[in-house]
């Protein structure tokens, strides 16, 4: 389980980007989460990957405060130009960070050539990376947040510079493959509807300083579907609430308005 609890972190020059933020995880659950721009989300994230250190609170994972960067921890950025590293090949990208699971070459070769197989890229892995386009560079670096096996996957942002039908690619590939591996993983996304159509939750941070300003779990059938899950009800109402939360509106002042 991973718990966020009362969070804050100021940067050095006094801004104070989240403030008592708590939030608890549940291992296995995806959590989206959305907010206007510059209310902390890349904040937040990168205080439970251990690469800042928040001003106040904790980051427990699995009952233990996490001091650093967390063991089993993988991370998606959206910027894919500059999370690979162009002198190496796909395949030795992917396998890169297995080193530190104390795996052998061999190991590390076959476990990268199967991830690669999971995003469709089977065929890639003796390119480099400035070969392949935009959004096959995102799917590799999705192939290697997966070969790793994570039990926390923090995504940034992951699919905000691939094209609409990759996107939709992407978002389903995120859900079968949490599906089949016991996957913790915290979705940052500035898209409402990916933010419903992937998410067990959705959480809406409200800015200045960042917040946790609601909190909605999305009771929606599996397997999810593009067409049809996007069509339901209760899918088309959560959209909405979400939408008026990220804006600021809540029912009354919306009905107010009307
Ligand atoms: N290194 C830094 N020093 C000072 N302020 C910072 C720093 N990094 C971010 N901030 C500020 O902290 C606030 C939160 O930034 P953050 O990047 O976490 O927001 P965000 O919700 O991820 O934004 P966006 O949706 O635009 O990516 C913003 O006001 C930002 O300007």
């Amino acid at each position: 389980m991973l718990e966020i609890k009362d969070l804050t972190h100021t940067y050095a020059d006094g801004h104070v980007a989240v403030r008592d933020v708590n939030l608890t995880v549940a291992n296995g659950e995806l959590v989206s989460i959305v907010g206007p721009s510059g209310c902390g989300k890349s904040t937040l994230l990168r205080c439970i990957a251990g690469l800042i250190r928040p001003a106040e609170g904790q980051v427990i994972l699995d009952g233990r405060p996490a001091d650093g960067v967390p063991e089993g921890l993988a991370v998606v950025f959206q910027d894919y130009s500059r999370s690979l590293l162009p002198w190496l090949s796909v395949r030795d990208n992917v396998a890169l960070p297995l080193k530190r699971r104390g795996m052998s070459k061999a190991q590390r070769r076959e476990a990268a050539t199967e991830a690669l197989e999971s995003v469709g890229l089977a065929a890639a892995g003796g390119k480099y990376p400035w070969q392949l386009s935009g959004g096959m560079q995102q799917r590799v670096s999705i192939a290697r947040a997966l070969a790793y096996r994570p039990s926390l996957l923090l995504m940034d942002e992951p699919f905000g510079s691939v094209d609409a039908q990759t996107r939709e690619d992407l978002e389903d590939l995120t859900l079968q493959v949490r599906g089949g591996n016991d996957m913790t993983i915290l979705l940052v996304t500035h898209d409402i509807d990916e933010s419903v159509y992937v998410g067990d939750r959705v959480v809406v941070l409200g800015a200045s300083p960042g917040h946790v300003r609601a909190d909605l779990p999305v009771d929606l059938p599996g397997p999810r579907d593009q067409i049809s899950t996007r069509e339901l009800p209760e899918f088309v109402r959560l959209r909405a609430e979400v939408g008026r939360l990220v804006r600021g509106v809540t029912e009354t002042t919306a009905t107010a308005a009307k």
